[in-house]
């Protein structure tokens, strides 16, 4: 079954409350933070700190991702060595601007998988482009190696890069998570949106939660527990709905026994992309655990 990702929540690995509670919230995944929630003076300790608890935490169903720092820095190689030698298996590159960033990590892991005795391919990477450059790049970071099982954008440092204020509107975000959707979408693996910082907007933050839907993202990254919800609801197909998609499914399977490819129910054309439609809502209800 294709793994859920909707909510992604950035815990910094510095913070061990945080850590030990993160699953309790049940986002579909955490981000242990190793670069720009770390101070220069916490990132071995933290790095410490991490090895630890995904050795001692059990985090259930959650997927677990590490924020590395970038290769580039004192840190990055280090922390990609020993968080996999301590199990992390989904590593977040920062930073992602070029095909070469992508390649260069994805070779660190091939040694490392062998050092350990891994079956190549273990680790995944998922790509975070939060550059001018990153988005144009977008297309070739996405097939740059089979480990990249999805790419998310981070809009804080993307702003900083262009020269732009981040506004309500999200106006100066358009393009690029339109760019970032399309080379997800071509590549075959997940577009993950970007974090919204201000926690007590609930407004503003469900507003570019729906916009983030009606894009095309799979889902959000997120700073706060208190984002889960909001994103959930908007991700999550309803009961009814997925009930809809089923008949949709089971109908198209009967027309297509006598012959027929398209049909009409309800009085509502069904061909082939309204069926596939109707396969990922139920795959997604199933995820969550609606069907
Ligand atoms: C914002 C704040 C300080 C507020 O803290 P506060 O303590 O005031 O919050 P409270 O409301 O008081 O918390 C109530 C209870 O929830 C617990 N609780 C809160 N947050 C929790 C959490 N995340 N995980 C588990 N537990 C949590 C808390 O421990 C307390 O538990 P308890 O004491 O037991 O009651 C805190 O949330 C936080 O640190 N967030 C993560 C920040 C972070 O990681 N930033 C880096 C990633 S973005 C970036 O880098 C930009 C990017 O790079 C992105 C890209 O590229 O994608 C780009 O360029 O765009
Ligand atoms: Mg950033």
């Amino acid at each position: 079954m294709k793994r859920l990702r909707r909510t992604m929540l950035f815990v910094p690995a510095s913070n061990p409350n945080m850590m030990v509670n993160a699953s309790v919230f049940k986002p579909d995944c955490i981000i242990f933070d190793l670069e720009d929630a770390i101070s220069l003076r916490e990132k071995d300790s933290a790095r410490d700190l991490l090895v630890e608890a995904l050795k001692t935490i059990d985090y259930g169903d959650c997927e677990i991702f590490a924020r590395v720092n970038p290769l580039y820095t004192p840190f990055g190689e280090e922390d990609v060595r020993t968080l996999v030698a301590a199990g992390l298996r989904n590593v977040r590159l920062p930073m992602s601007e070029t095909a070469q960033d992508i390649e260069q990590l994805d070779k660190l892991l091939t040694d490392i998988e062998k050092e350990l005795g891994l079956e190549d391919g273990t680790v995944k990477i998922l790509g975070a482009i939060e550059t001018a450059k990153g988005v144009i790049n977008a297309e070739k970071i996405a097939i740059a190696s089979s480990r990249v099982i999805g790419i998310s954008f981070g809009a804080e440092d993307f702003t900083r890069t262009i020269g732009a204020e981040r506004s309500k509107g999200g106006e100066e975000l358009f393009v690029a998570r339109s760019k970032i959707v399309l080379a997800a979408a071509a590549a075959g693996i997940d577009a993950i949106d970007t974090v919204f910082a201000d926690v007590e907007d609930d407004d503003g933050f469900k507003k570019e939660v729906e916009s983030a839907k009606q894009l095309g993202f799979a889902g959000k990254s997120i700073i706060h527990p208190g984002q889960i919800r909001t994103v959930h609801n908007e991700f999550t197909p309803s009961k009814e709905d997925a009930q809809k998609a089923l008949r949709v499914i089971k109908a198209i399977e009967e027309a297509e026994s006598k012959g027929l490819g398209v049909i009409s129910l309800d009085g509502k054309m069904v061909d082939a992309p309204v069926v596939a439609r109707a396969e990922k809502i139920v795959c997604l209800a199933r995820g969550a655990g609606i069907l």
